[in-house]
Formats: C-alpha cells, sequence, structure tokens
C-alpha cells in the first residue's frame, strides 16, 4: 500500500508508566506477536499502521510530550496487577490536559489481564475513574490477546465516525441552505 493509499491518516500515540505494556500491545497488534523480554523504550517507537509507543520513564518525559499535541487519538495504559501505575493515571491527565490539542480521544486501557490473580486494581475501580474522565475503558492482555485488536479496532471506527461527522459540519456550513449534503457513516464503533 503506498502513503498515498488510504481514505484516513489517524496517529494514535500510547503514553503510560514504564512497565505497563504499551509495546508488547502495539506489537501484537502490529504484528500478532507477544514480544520476549522486551526492553524498555527509548523515546519513542514509531511502527506501521501509524501508533507511536512513547516511553513511560521520567527522563523520556521532555521527548515524548512533542508527540502529544498532532495525536488524534491517546491509549493511556496502566497494569492492572500495579497499583503505583494506577495512581499515576491523574498526573498523565494533567499532561494530555496540557499538550494534546482538545479534540483528541483518550481510551484508558488496564493492561496484563492474564495475572488475574495478581490483580491489584479492580475493574469497577477504573471503569468509574474513567467514566469521571470522560474516556472509555478496556481490558486487555497483549500476552493473551485478549481485546486488543478490539482496542484498536474500535479506536479507529470511531476515529473515521469523527471525521466524518466534521467533514459533515463543515460541508454544511459551506454550503448554501437547502444544499446539505447526506454522508452515510460507518456504525460499529464499540466501546462501552
Ligand atoms: N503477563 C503479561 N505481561 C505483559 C503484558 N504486556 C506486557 N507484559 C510484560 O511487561 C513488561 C513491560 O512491557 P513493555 O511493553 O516493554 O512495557 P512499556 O509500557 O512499553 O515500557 P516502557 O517502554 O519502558 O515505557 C515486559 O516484561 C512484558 O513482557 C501482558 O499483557 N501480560
Amino acid at each position: 500500500m503506498s502513503m498515498e493509499d488510504y481514505d484516513f491518516l489517524f496517529k494514535i500515540v500510547l503514553i503510560g508508566n514504564a512497565g505497563v505494556g504499551k509495546t508488547c500491545l502495539v506489537r501484537r497488534f502490529t504484528q500478532g506477536l507477544f514480544p520476549p523480554g522486551q526492553g524498555a523504550t527509548i523515546g519513542v517507537d514509531f511502527m506501521i499502521k501509524t501508533i507511536w509507543d512513547t516511553a513511560g520513564q521520567e527522563r523520556f518525559r521532555s521527548i515524548t510530550q512533542s508527540y502529544y499535541r498532532s495525536a488524534n487519538a491517546l491509549i493511556l495504559t496502566y497494569d492492572i496487577t500495579c497499583e503505583e501505575s494506577f495512581r499515576c493515571l491523574p498526573e498523565w491527565l494533567r499532561e494530555i490536559e496540557q499538550y494534546a490539542n482538545n479534540e483528541v480521544i483518550t481510551v484508558l486501557v488496564g493492561n496484563k489481564i492474564d495475572l488475574a490473580e495478581r490483580r491489584e486494581v479492580s475493574q469497577q475501580r477504573a471503569e468509574e475513574f474513567a467514566g469521571s474522565q470522560n474516556m472509555y475503558y478496556l481490558e486487555t492482555s497483549a500476552k493473551e490477546s485478549d481485546n486488543v485488536e478490539k482496542l484498536f479496532l474500535d479506536l479507529a471506527c470511531r476515529l473515521i465516525s469523527e471525521a466524518r461527522q466534521n467533514a459533515l459540519v463543515n460541508n454544511v456550513d459551506s454550503s448554501l441552505p437547502g444544499e446539505g449534503k447526506t454522508i452515510s457513516y460507518l456504525n460499529c464503533c464499540n466501546f462501552n
């Protein structure tokens, strides 16, 4: 596929504490694999399907912040077996508020659900937090491939739907009365 061969191009950026599984989620989706002994991301990783995987470590923060602004969607990830990664979420939200654009779609992801016996953050608590911040919430396992396709495909559907809606609004604004155009929507989004 050439670079011109697409209808929409969206930039999705993964953020969250170091070690929560951002790189593994992207690898699982883009390459269908769970990499053994995944090392820490240095700065930012860019993968086919245009997903930006940022480093969670504090020392790379100034590099990763510069990727927020042009992001269409942010996947804010924490590790369900690590309370600390959940407690840092308000700090990440402040970063989003400060650096991301106003229209960005943010999804909260609780990763590593294959480690259910080590869970430290209940699903209900995470859902309540996500709800209070107007975010979608999804639990995943990059290792077992649970909900990973769903995460990225639902997000893509939502981005397409919003892009079409914006195109429709712009179209209506610029047309004369009675000249509005009809656009049919893909109704495939399934976050809940
Ligand atoms: N059991 C389990 N382990 C996982 C899962 N996802 C990632 N891991 C492990 O968690 C560790 C960190 O994964 P990474 O994908 O490197 O984490 P990251 O968030 O990209 O980390 P930084 O690049 O440092 O920000 C690795 O040892 C992975 O094997 C998962 O779904 N289940």
